[in-house]
């Protein structure tokens, strides 16, 4: 079954007054009902992007259309697509219920039916009880859900969140992304939220855009890109990883550190430079005999659920492993691993090739 994109941003650039190409050629798709994130380093465009979407900036080349039809030239307020803005955005002067009602009154709806939203949306944030309260008495979390509320009341379809968790402090930021991946689901409407944390992205969305320097490197659901990860940028942004230079041999055969491993890749030309990716995670402590590759023990630091071990190879090459098992500096191990463990990049691959290509020796497997 095809699913019309709800959103779609086609070839966008922008260029700011000072001649800042904040955007290069930037393609999306957005489905209903999902949860989007746009994760990438400060300066990489991910702000650019959601002012586009909402219609609080014009993209100097390229085309935005909601539900098909180009809204490039129709209001911010005219759109079905609401912003929570990172600093929230609550009028500190009005109680809670009044900032909920606002965009209501100002629609100038007859106030039964403003009285029945707020009530609707203050339950769907769980906020029920604290419509005669000032924002200034209200937590950071709560005061979070209120603009969220506020974004809400107006039914939108699509909900735009900028860094909507940057401002609490850690424990209350992993309460609400549970409670805004609930609400999401509960209200049934698209969010697409930015982010610079990758843990965030992984954990919130159903798919995610990563970007860098302007443009959107990879997309797609977290598994996929943190398996997957299209290049050495997306690699070392989104988890922890030992990246060393390699050579594929042959299809599903490649050399690094001076060996030949069996690995799970394949469509590359043979004897092609190529860099080789390990998960922390997905190398097993062994004995020397028994290990891949061999490392001597630098350091160890416990870290509650894991240890982190750094070991470096004879060619000074250095990896990170994290284990439940503690070992001793000093030492020299074994590093196990599976040839599915291993994933190898291509240089300079587009994403539509990367896609072509594991399509390619995924079907050979069946
Ligand atoms: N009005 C402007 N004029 C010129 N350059 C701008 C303007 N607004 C943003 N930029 C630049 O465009 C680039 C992208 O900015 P944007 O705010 O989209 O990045 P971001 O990924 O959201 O970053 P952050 O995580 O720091 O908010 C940055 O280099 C920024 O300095």
């Amino acid at each position: 079954m095809i699913v019309e994109p709800i959103i779609e941003l086609r070839n966008i650039g922008k260029e700011y007054e000072d001649g800042f190409v904040a955007l290069k050629d930037v393609n999306l798709e957005i489905e209903s009902g999902k949860i989007y994130s746009l994760l990438g380093p400060s300066g990489s465009g991910k702000t650019t992007i959601l002012q586009i979407i909402g219609g609080f900036s014009k993209p100097t080349t390229g085309s935005v259309l909601f539900e098909g039809k180009d809204i490039r030239s129709v209001d911010a307020s005219k759109r079905q697509i609401n912003t929570v803005f990172q600093n929230y955005g609550i009028f500190p002067h009005l109680d809670v219920y009044d900032n909920i009602a606002f965009g209501l009154v100002v629609r100038k709806l007859p106030k039964a039916e403003i009285d029945a939203a707020v009530k609707d949306a203050l339950k769907m944030v769980r906020l029920e009880g604290f419509s005669d309260r000032d924002p200034a008495e209200l937590s950071g979390g709560q005061r979070q859900r209120v603009a969220i509320a506020r974004a809400i009341v107006t039914k939108p379809k699509v909900l735009l969140l900028d860094e909507p968790l940057s401002a609490l402090d850690k424990r209350l930021r992993k309460d609400m992304q549970y409670e805004l991946r609930e609400l999401q689901k509960r209200l049934g409407i698209t969010f697409i939220f930015v982010t610079h944390d990758q843990e965030e992205a992984l954990a919130m969305s159903d798919e995610i855009f990563v970007l860098n320097d302007g443009q959107v490197l990879q997309s797609g659901t977290p598994v996929d890109i943190y398996d997957e990860p299209i290049n050495h940028f997306v690699a070392e942004f989104i988890g922890d990883s030992n990246i060393v230079p390699g050579k594929m041999i042959a299809d599903y055969q490649v050399e690094f550190v001076n060996r030949l491993f069996e690995c799970a890749d394949a469509g590359m030309r043979p004897n092609e430079r190529v860099e080789v990716v390990l998960r922390p995670e997905d190398l097993d402590i062994t004995t020397v005999e028994q290990g891949k590759i061999v490392v001597k023990v630098e350091t160890q630091l416990f870290l509650g659920d894991h240890y982190e071990i750094l070991g470096v190879d004879v060619d000074d090459n250095e990896w990170l492993i994290h284990s439940t098992n503690p070992t001793e500096e000093g030492k020299e191990v074994g590093l196990f691993f599976e040839p599915e463990d291993i994933h190898v990049m291509r240089f300079g691959e587009s994403e539509e090739d990367f896609d072509a290509r594991l399509e390619g020796y995924e079907e050979d497997d069946e």
